[in-house]
């Protein structure tokens, strides 16, 4: 589909890089031509899933909390000291829980609203002043999710996603003189490692809401993927601001999915 050095002698950062969709797109973006560098919180999946990639090019990886500032500054400094650059970022890096509104406690709230939304920021803020605005040329893509039409039964990553998404509308106005281009790839349901995290009953709303989408089954982490690529590549050189839902149409269907009813028959404190 791409050409495969479409990244060629490109820096990519890819936080949440050790599993599932980040995964796949750090090692899509090897395959394109990139380096790649991936951080999560844990040094050894990450270790683990750097030494998987570099099967595919030249990979590199720190441990790094997108809720805090000096470790993505820290990550910052590793990155231009051994790789000189960055060309794109990939926000991809984030997690909820399924809960109803009126059972979320104060804690809970802040957990995902600091991950998703708060740490997303950071991560934007630092990469920028350390290198797109000084380079006056960069590319960041924000994973979000389908949280459209709301998000019955995660509120607080429904919020969060919500403010990414308007940062990303704000930021690619701001920085349109650093030619930095900034865009969301907002998901559907995917088959991934992040849905295993989800108990069983989750799951099984999950199966009964597939045949609610219009495209009749999950996505794939492959269409995610594939979809980073195209926003991060020149073919998308005139896109920025955007949201790309990559969803089968679920986003349009929500309320027929009978999400809300389903989680309430099981959602509890
Ligand atoms: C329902 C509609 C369906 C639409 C489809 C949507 C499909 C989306 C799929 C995905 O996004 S898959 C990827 C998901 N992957 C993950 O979510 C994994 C990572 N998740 C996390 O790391 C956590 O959930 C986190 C909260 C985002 C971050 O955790 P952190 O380490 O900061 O906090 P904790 O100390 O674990 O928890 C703090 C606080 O938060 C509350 N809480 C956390 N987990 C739960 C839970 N499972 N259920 C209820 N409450 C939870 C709780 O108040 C915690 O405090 P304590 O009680 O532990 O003191
Ligand atoms: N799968 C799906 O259906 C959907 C997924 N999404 C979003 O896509 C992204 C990837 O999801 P997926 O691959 O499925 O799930 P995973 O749970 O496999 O991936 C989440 C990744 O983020 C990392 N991470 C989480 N919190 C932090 C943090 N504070 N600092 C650094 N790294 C962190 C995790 O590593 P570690 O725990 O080691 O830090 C992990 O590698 C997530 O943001 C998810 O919410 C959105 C919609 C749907």
């Amino acid at each position: 589909m791409f050409q495969s050095n479409t990244f060629k002698d490109q820096v990519v950062l890819v936080t949440g890089g050790r599993s599932g969709i980040g995964f796949q797109i750090a090692k899509d973006m090897l395959q394109l031509g990139a380096k790649v560098i991936i951080c999560s919180r844990k040094e050894a999946p990450l270790k683990e899933a750097a030494e998987k990639l570099s099967e595919f090019g030249v990979v590199d990886y720190q441990a790094c909390d997108i809720r805090n500032t000096e470790e993505i500054q820290a990550l910052a400094a590793m990155i231009k000291e051994k790789h000189g650059r960055l060309d794109v970022l990939v926000n991809n890096a984030g997690g909820q829980f399924p809960v109803l509104a009126e059972y979320l406690n104060d804690k809970g709230w802040n957990a995902v609203i600091n991950n998703n939304l708060n740490g997303t920021f950071y991560m934007i803020r630092e990469m920028a002043n350390a290198f797109f605005i000084p380079q006056k040329q960069g590319n960041i893509v924000n994973i979000i999710a389908d949280m459209h039409r709301g998000f019955p039964g995660m509120i607080h990553t429904g919020a969060a996603r919500a403010g990414v998404e308007n940062i990303t509308k704000t930021l690619a106005q701001e920085w349109s003189d650093f030619n930095i281009r900034i865009n969301c790839v907002a998901p559907g349901i995917i088959e991934s490692s992040g849905l295993d995290t989800y108990p069983q009953p989750v799951q099984d709303m999950f199966a009964e809401a597939k045949k609610a989408i219009p495209l009749k089954r999950f996505g794939d982490v492959k269409d995610i993927s594939n979809a980073v690529a195209f926003l991060a590549s020149p073919l998308a050189s005139y896109i920025t601001g955007i949201s790309l839902y990559v969803d089968g149409a679920q986003h349009l269907n929500y309320d027929k999915m009978g999400m809300p009813n389903v989680l309430k028959s099981f959602l509890n404190p």
